[in-house]
């Protein structure tokens, strides 16, 4: 019997928002720890996940959005996207199947050549979405944008195609043994995975204008003793007063619902019951606070 090389290294994925990309890193990791909407840019965190196999490793940083900064929040987002990829061993670019290449796209593309050091791959996500011949379509244009280490197609909803992913990814990765503990599928805090669950459940049919006004923040995650029961104290911060009573809604009803839908994805990733206290508070501009960005971890 020969033995196998085991490799382990750093991935990462990129693309325009809306892309897939966390839909994506969730259904390789197995485990929901990154937020997904249908609002664009709403992921904020590097948030880690790793895939286990017999014969490697891979560790997935999730970053946020590339895309051309605006705010200062937008300027920061870009930094931590800047260091990601200086980083890690292979960029992965995520196109959606159902829309044309565009603009956002190539500035993405062009971006990935001051990284020489990491390898790519193209994944054309969302083939569910689309046509057979469309598919192949944009997997021609999206051959033609550079030399990739390999190009795959994919859904990620349906679970297509994501071990050929997998398998594209683990020869790029450098020999060495596992980086984690075989348990562990993610490395953020508990408390930033109970956040973004609540301000996943937040974002939920909220105005379009909401979702980069909110943020979460969770003060105390306890157990009590011998009962199988978990408190966790949270706040949901808005920008302004006025975003306060859209997210209460009438008679607090809007913000009972984000509490129902926040504690049931809670108590599943905790396995025992939660009472959840949330608070709205408003955060005056934070976008655009230096002191107020560090203190959300910005
Ligand atoms: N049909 C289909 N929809 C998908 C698939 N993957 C993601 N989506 C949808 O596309 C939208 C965006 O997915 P996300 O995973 O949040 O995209 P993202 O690239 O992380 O977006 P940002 O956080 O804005 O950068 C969501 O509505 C997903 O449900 C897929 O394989 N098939």
């Amino acid at each position: 019997m020969t033995e196998q090389t085991h490799r382990s290294g750093f991935i990462t994925f990129v693309g325009r928002p809306n892309a897939g990309k966390s839909t994506l890193m969730n259904a390789l990791v197995g485990e929901k720890i990154a937020i997904t909407s249908s609002k664009p840019q709403t992921t904020r965190h590097a948030i880690r996940g790793v895939v286990h196999r017999d014969d490697a490793q891979i560790v997935i940083v999730d970053t946020p959005g590339m895309h051309k900064p605006r705010t200062l929040l937008g300027k920061r987002l870009n930094a931590v996207v800047q260091t990601t990829l200086g980083d890690v061993d292979v960029i992965c670019l995520c196109i959606p199947a159902d829309e044309p290449i565009g603009p956002g796209d190539r500035y993405i593309d062009q971006q990935l050549g001051g990284f020489p050091r990491a390898h790519k791959i193209a994944v054309v996500t969302k083939t569910d979405a689309a046509s057979k011949e469309r598919v192949a379509a944009q997997l021609l244009a999206v051959s033609e944008l550079r030399e990739w280490d390999a190009v795959v197609p994919l859904s990620s909803v349906a679970g297509e195609q994501l071990d050929v992913l997998l398998d594209a990814i683990v020869p790029l990765l450098p020999e060495g043994p596992p980086l984690y503990e075989t348990a562990t599928t993610t490395e953020e805090p508990l408390h930033v995975r109970v956040a973004e669950l609540i301000r996943e459940a937040a974002l939920e049919g909220v105005r379009d204008e909401l979702p980069h006004s909110i943020m979460v923040t969770v003060d105390d995650i306890a157990e009590r003793e011998g009962r199988d029961l978990t408190d966790v104290y949270a706040n949901l911060w808005v920008e302004r007063d006025s975003q306060k009573g859209i997210i209460i809604g009438k008679g607090g009803s809007r913000l009972k619902q984000v509490g129902a839908d926040a504690r049931a994805e809670i108590e599943r990733m905790l396995g025992t019951r939660v009472h959840l206290d949330l608070r709205v508070k408003v955060a005056k501009e934070w976008q655009g606070d230096p002191k107020q960005l560090g203190r959300f971890g910005f």
